[in-house]
């Protein structure tokens, strides 16, 4: 035991964990940080992200029951990732989003039933549980705008380094851009002040910073509810009497059948379904970009705007501002379509001829070349791809080259880009709003400031030395 007096002592860890109850799968994420650095930015980072099996908690409808046991194998995850004496004191928070949403809309008894089922699995965990809640789309931007400003640095202040010009950050904020399954959220500060909808504005004081920011969440325009309003409009227009759909959104030779039903079980899509006389749809790809786009514009209402500007819908947008950081599901299909690997980013241009190409490939070829890619996600990166580019394009308006202020982003460092991690900061009150007393240098950068500072002093006696006292085999004319 004597030489136990040694050992370095052990850092003082803390640890967070927040579930992602997303539209389409949940996601736990485990987060650590040092105990006495919790004020600092860009300290917290994620250290596990346990992909829960099955579907997402508000599809759990029919069994809700299910979706509290649905969470068990990754909460056991966590148990072996934190140190089983920090159990205790780990905080645990469950947030849900836009599945959650529209399941409340639709039968908010459900939706509570499913709700309770969550916590009751969440309570019986060893982990300090703090609630599980739907959060708003107001939230859910403003956290995924926390998340990527905090994760890329952006909320730092200027260090001790700063009177040196080329060092100071002159860097704003970044904005966000979320796709889910269920809904969309675009968050970023505009040049424009005030923020005409209010809805559409928040405040916050971060660091000793204001920041006025806009967001807006479009519920039913995440990638999955976005393709139903898509088919629910061709059905619409279309003069089928069998359910036969040619859909240009498929790669040629693709079939899908879809019970009529399921198409028309949410929110989104007005009533309808009574007039047709099949249950089945057969879709039928075609593969044809332009059409493709032109069927998703549809969606898109930009017949009005009582504001100065919008985006559709007559939701208020201002003029895009600054960088963008997109992520989710924006980064899972360029990705897939090897558009986000370049250190620069990839022109629109390039963009949609990547795609346009891609969707007019037939699916057995596609299929063949990528038999490990689930077949949903596969049969759907056509459609998904023209989608991001109507949204961006048309939805918002990213032009040529305010689309090279896009990054598709993944991972910030070891962190997922999402808004979990803003989420857990905000409830556990880690930033700050005002700005933390600066702390004297660490250790290690005062040794290293000595250190140089030294080696400046010997430089400069030697130089005097030799300029003074020039030694003789220097001198000119010696040989
Ligand atoms: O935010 P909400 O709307 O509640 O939905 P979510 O949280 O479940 O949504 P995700 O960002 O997890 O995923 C967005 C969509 O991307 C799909 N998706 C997830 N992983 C993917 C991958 O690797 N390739 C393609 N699509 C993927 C997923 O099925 C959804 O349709
Ligand atoms: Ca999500």
């Amino acid at each position: 035991m004597a030489v136990s007096q040694n050992k370095p002592l052990p850092k003082n860890i803390k640890y967070g964990i927040v579930l992602d109850a997303g539209s389409s799968h949940t996601n736990l994420y485990v987060y650590a940080w040092p105990a006495e650095k919790e004020n600092d930015t860009g300290v917290v980072h994620q250290v596990e992200v346990c992909k829960v099996e099955g579907l997402g908690i508000s599809g759990y409808s029919q069994d809700t029951e299910k979706a509290g046991l649905s969470l068990q194998q990754c909460m056991k995850r966590a148990q072996e990732v934190v140190p089983e004496q920090q159990h205790g004191e780990t905080p645990v928070y469950l947030g849900a989003t836009a599945g959650m949403r529209l399941l409340s809309l639709q039968n908010r008894s459900i939706a509570d039933r499913v709700l309770s089922a969550v916590e009751k699995m969440l309570h019986s965990s060893p982990f300090n549980f703090q609630g599980a809640r739907v959060i708003s789309g107001q939230e859910e931007g403003a956290y995924g705008w926390i998340t990527i400003n905090y994760l890329l640095g952006n909320f730092r202040q200027p260090g001790w380094l700063n009177f040196l010009p080329h060092l100071r950050s002159s860097r704003g904020t970044s904005g966000a851009l979320d796709l889910g399954g269920a809904s969309t959220q675009i968050t970023f500060v505009p040049d424009q002040e005030p923020i005409e909808s209010q809805e559409n504005s928040l405040h916050f004081r971060l660091y000793g910073k204001n920041y006025n920011v806009y967001t807006h969440s479009f519920l039913c325009y995440g990638k999955d509810q976005a393709l139903r309003l898509k088919l629910a409009s061709d059905l619409q227009a279309s003069s089928t009497r069998n359910g036969s759909l040619l859909d240009p959104c498929f790669h040629p030779g693709y079939l899908r059948i879809m019970n009529i039903s399921d198409l028309y079980t949410n929110p989104c899509i007005a009533n309808g379904e009574q007039q047709l006389p099949f249950t089945q749809l057969h879709l039928q790809g075609n593969g044809d970009y332009q059409r493709c786009r032109m069927t998703i514009q549809k969606i898109f209402n930009t017949s009005h705007c009582p504001y100065s500007s919008c985006s559709f819908n007559g939701i208020f947008l201002p003029p895009l501002q600054g960088e963008f950081g997109a992520f989710s599901a924006f980064y899972f299909v360029m990705n897939f379509l090897n558009l986000t690997t370049e250190k620069n980013p990839v022109p629109l241009d390039k963009v949609t001829s990547t795609v346009e190409r891609f969707c007019s490939r037939p699916w057995h070829e596609v299929k063949a070349e990528f038999p490990k890619i689930k077949e949903k996600y596969l049969s759907e990166y056509c459609f998904s791809g023209t989608y991001i580019l109507s949204l961006l394009e048309n939805g918002y308006g990213f032009t040529t080259e305010k689309w090279q202020s896009i990054q598709f982003l993944g991972k910030i460092g070891s962190s997922d880009a999402g808004w979990t991690l803003g989420y857990m900061l905000n409830l556990t009150n880690m930033i700050p709003a005002e700005k933390p007393p600066t702390r004297p240098l660490s250790h290690a950068s005062y040794v290293g400031l000595m250190v140089f500072c030294s080696l400046v002093l010997v430089a400069v006696l030697l130089l005097g030395w030799l300029t003074f006292h020039k030694p003789k085999c220097l001198q000119k004319g010696l040989i």
